[in-house]
Parts: C-alpha cells; structure tokens; sequence
C-alpha cells in the first residue's frame, strides 16, 4: 500500500536527518518505529503525513507516485491519512466531543464552523468514535477535567473521525503512566483493527512496540538499522540502536 524509496530529508544548510529510507508498508500492518532521541522518527513520520518536504526520493500510495503527481493526489492522501502528533493540543474548555468534531473540519462547511451549528452527521460520526475509544461517558466532560489518558484518547478519535486510512502517531502515549499508557494502547490497537486502518507509530518505550506492533522498525543516524515482525528485539539491537 505504500512504497518509500530512498527517502531522503535535509534541512538546510546541511543536516541530513534521513539518509535513504526504502520500506513497504502493507494494508493492515501496525508497525513501531524505535530508535534513540534525535534518530529522525518524527520527521520520518512527517514526510510520510506529507507535513514535510521530501529533499529527493519517491513515495507511492496505493501505486501512485505521490511526489510527482498533481496536488490533487497530495491533498487526498493528506485527507486520508491522519497524523497524530506529539503533545496534540485540545482545547480544555471545550467538551471532548467537540474537540474530535475539529478531526471533521475539512469536510465541515465554514458557514457551521463559524456558528457552531454542528451537523448530525458529524456529531454521530465523533459520539461513534469516542464510543469505540471507551469515551462515550465522558464525550460532554470539558476536556479540561479529564485525566492524561482520557486527553490521549479524545486526541486519537480526532485523528480517527475523519475516516482515516492511515495512521500516523508520534508517541501517541507519551507521558502516560505505564497503567494508563497500556489502556489507552489496547483501545487504540481494537479501534485501528476494527476500522482496518494501517498504523505506523513512534514510541520510546519499546515494550510498547513490542507488545502491540506486528512489525517493529529500528531508527539510528537517519536509517532503518532493525527491521523485524513478530518478535521482541534481542539485547544486542537494542544495543545497536542505543535504546
Ligand atoms: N526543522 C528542523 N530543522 C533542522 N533540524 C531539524 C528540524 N527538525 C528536526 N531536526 C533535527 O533532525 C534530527 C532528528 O529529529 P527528529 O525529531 O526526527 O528525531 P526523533 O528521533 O523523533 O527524536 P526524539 O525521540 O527526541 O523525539 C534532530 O537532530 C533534530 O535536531
């Protein structure tokens, strides 16, 4: 489903922060990406949610060259691939529902932006998904007073509401106690099942990746060094990849 070819990404004037990465990523895969601070996961992630520039390389989704082809095509695989990031910002004084109705604004008309006039449709479609979440409780709670798991599931329905084929998620569990992180992983995990969506995700825990991934993708200098599906790492990589 998507095909990554000597992907290469440098700021300038001269830090080459991806050095040539090639991978294929199959439909329904759940893949982990792991490596030492600074290996380059997020801007990995990133050039694939098209929220960066690629420097050189090419990038096919679904066998269409994304990089050379029209705008048309970027704006579709934007619209279908959603991308988590890290530290998402909710509005704590809006209810939770409302801050996954913002997922929805593309497709909302500007007209019900601007008024708040929110259609049935797209209440459903965010009741739904937080329903999915284990949030349907707490869907008209201002976001404020929920706990950091809660917080990390409403950002993940947001990323989730418009459909999304594709997900992209840095550190989706950051700064959650190991507890709460376990919770919000195995909702998240059920949901991405459920919606046959594909998930490549970064984690600094390792044992998170290990214990929900099919597939886990090692990082180090700008290069995938790890590659391996079905398996915990052995001590010598994570050595390798310092971890
Ligand atoms: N906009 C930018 N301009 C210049 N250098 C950048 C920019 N963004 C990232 N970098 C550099 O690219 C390198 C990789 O950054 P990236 O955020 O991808 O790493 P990471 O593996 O996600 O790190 P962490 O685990 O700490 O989040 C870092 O050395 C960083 O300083």
């Amino acid at each position: 489903m998507l095909k990554i070819d000597r992907l290469v990404k440098q700021y300038p004037p001269e830090t080459k922060v991806l050095k040539g990465i090639s991978m294929e990523v199959h439909h329904g895969e759940f893949i982990g990406v792991v490596g030492a601070s600074g290996s380059g996961k997020t801007t990995l992630l990133k050039c694939l949610a098209l929220q960066e520039s690629w420097t050189s390389g090419s990038y096919y989704v679904d066998g269409n060259d994304v990089i050379k082809q029209n705008a048309l095509l970027k704006h579709k695989v934007k619209r279908e691939f959603a991308y988590l990031e890290q530290n998402p910002v909710l509005s704590p004084n809006r209810k939770a529902f409302k801050n996954v109705l913002i997922g929805r604004s593309s497709q909302t008309p500007l007209w019900r932006m601007a008024t708040g006039m929110v259609r049935n449709d797209d209440y459903m479609g965010a009741m739904d998904t937080l329903e999915l979440l284990g949030l349907l409780d707490k869907a008209k709670v201002q976001t404020g007073q929920l706990s950091g798991g809660e917080k990390q599931r409403v950002a993940i329905a947001r990323a989730l509401v418009h459909g999304a084929k594709v997900i992209l998620a840095d550190e989706p569990v950051l700064g959650l106690d190991p507890h709460a992180a376990e919770d919000v992983m195995r909702n998240f995990q059920s949901v991405c099942q459920k919606e046959r969506c594909t998930v490549i995700a970064v984690f600094h825990q390792v044992e998170l990746a290990e214990r929900f991934c099919t597939r886990i993708i090692g990082l180090a200098d700008g290069d995938i060094k790890l590659d391996i599906h079905g398996r915990k790492l052995l001590q010598s990589e994570k050595r390798m990849l310092q971890l």
